[in-house]
């Protein structure tokens, strides 16, 4: 690894699923213009975010990360933003009754475009073309036209992101988060399904809660915490070209920011400790992420979170785990150990989905839901085991009532998955499934909290 960052030494290093472009000088202006518009966010934005996580390394806040597989240009509504964004304070209101902590909310969104693909090619009756990679390389039509990495994406993306980001912004802070207005969430999908029901009695308790506080003199106008809430973003940061034109320094701390999100992670495919990705995100302060699969053993993780985070800044680093139902049993305990004995800060988080994808009997790309449910349960037991903190859970998931995911109450069956499938990538969990997993990660908070008051009444005696 070099010694000395720049913002663009990964160009020094070998690189994987970035794409060629062949037209260079249009690439160079793209960057060009990326470089000259302004951040989508600010510096000390993600320094809040990084305060945030160190919480929840500290055991004392819980992290909830979501969103879209992949954002497209096709489906970019201000509704689809917003039943996304409804679906994660649902689940983020749930949470926080279980834990009785904070839940710090990251979305999969404003952002979240380019796609690492398993092949690079692929072939349909005879046709063999380059593979799609998200919105911000290449076109999804299957035509030769439509898979050529084109450099205008990018400012399509950015432009896309940005209008994304300032909705979610209004959505926060301008009153639709208001915790009055909890009963509104809910999307007309979850209405009448057992987790909607679970939901709208939890809401009843939440509101008694609050015509107490107002009662004390605590209302919307004077507790801002009711009002509104902070709201995070975040996506792989795969396409550096992109990321490197968003990067700057910022002028209070003179340190370098990726203001493309507040929250940039590694994918699995792109952790390569003497490759790009890790050298351009080691350079840059915002917390980052990264996918630890089930390939990943203890002395390289080890080695990744010291290149990543070498003084060992809490709230810096989330190791997201994504090992699938089968093999998390096995190979979790040794990673948490190993880390647990060489002292290092972490966020432990889950990504019950990516080790978990199946093609099902009619050809498409699923999951289960029982194997994702499955895979969070792991997740818990094996931090309670190791006497370590669960920190939180990464989901690709949608407000919208697709039929994705096989599996939840309201059970999607393989049959039905092509009813509305419409994701541009890997298959999301629907709004109803979302929830459900909330409740059941909210039952696991509980225990962790109730175990933990239990066993601080035996260490006082
Ligand atoms: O979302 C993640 C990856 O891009 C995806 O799982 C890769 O999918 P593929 O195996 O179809 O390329
Ligand atoms: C590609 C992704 O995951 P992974 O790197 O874990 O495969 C993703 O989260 O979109």
């Amino acid at each position: 690894m070099a010694d000395v960052w720049t913002p663009d030494s990964w160009r020094t290093k070998t690189l994987h699923q970035v794409p060629s472009y062949p037209d260079q000088a249009k690439l160079a202006q793209a960057e060009e213009s990326l470089s000259l518009s302004p951040p989508l966010v600010f510096a000390g934005e993600a320094r809040r975010l990084k305060s945030a996580l160190a919480k929840v390394a500290d055991g004392k806040a819980f992290l909830l990360q979501g969103g879209d597989c992949a954002e497209s240009f096709a489906e970019f509504r201000a509704n689809n933003i917003r039943d996304t964004f409804r679906v994660m304070l649902q689940m983020a209101v749930v949470l926080t009754y279980g834990a009785a902590m904070p839940v710090v909310k990251v979305g999969r969104m404003a952002g979240q475009f380019a796609k690492p693909r398993s092949a690079d090619n692929e072939t349909i009756d005879g046709v063999t073309l380059p593979s799609y990679r998200g919105d911000i390389i290449n076109g999804i039509e299957f035509t030769p036209e439509a898979r050529i990495p084109d450099p205008d994406r990018m400012l399509r993306a950015y432009n896309q992101s940005a209008s994304t980001l300032n909705l979610l912004r209004a959505f926060a802070q301008g009153g639709y988060a208001d915790l009055h207005k909890v009963h509104q969430w809910t999307l007309g999908c979850v209405e009448g399904s057992l987790q909607g029901k679970l939901y709208q009695e939890m809401a009843n308790r939440l509101s008694e809660t609050l015509a107490f506080m107002e009662a004390c003199g605590m209302t919307s106008e004077t507790t801002p915490q009711i009002r509104e809430t902070e709201f995070f973003t975040s996506h792989e940061a795969l396409l550096l070209p992109y990321e490197q034109a968003l990067t700057r320094v910022d002028s209070t701390s003179g340190d370098w920011y990726d203001c493309s999100a507040h929250m940039l992670w590694i994918g699995e495919r792109t952790r390569q400790l003497d490759a790009g990705h890790v050298e351009f995100l080691r350079g840059v302060k915002n917390p980052i992420g990264f996918k630890a699969g089930p390939g990943m053993s203890g002395d390289d993780l080890l080695k990744l979170i010291d290149a990543l985070n070498p003084e060992n800044e809490p709230g810096r680093l989330t190791v997201i785990t994504r090992m699938g139902a089968e093999k998390i049993e096995e190979k979790l305990p040794a990673l948490v150990r190993h880390i647990q004995r060489e002292g290092r800060s972490v966020v432990w988080s889950c990504d019950p989905m990516h080790a978990n994808t199946v093609k099902a009997t009619t050809g498409y790309k699923t999951r289960e839901f029982d194997r994702i449910l499955a895979e969070v349960r792991a997740f818990f037991a094996v931090h309670k085991a190791e006497g370590s903190h669960a920190g939180g859970v990464h989901f690709e998931m949608t407000g919208q009532d697709v039929t994705e995911c096989v599996g939840g109450m309201r059970a999607v069956t393989e049959a039905r998955l092509g009813d509305r499938y419409h994701t541009h990538c890997d298959p999301r969990l629907n709004a109803n499934q979302a929830l459900e997993l909330a409740f059941l990660i909210a039952d696991q908070l509980k225990t962790e909290r109730l175990n933990g008051q239990a066993m601080q009444r035996v260490i006082a005696g």
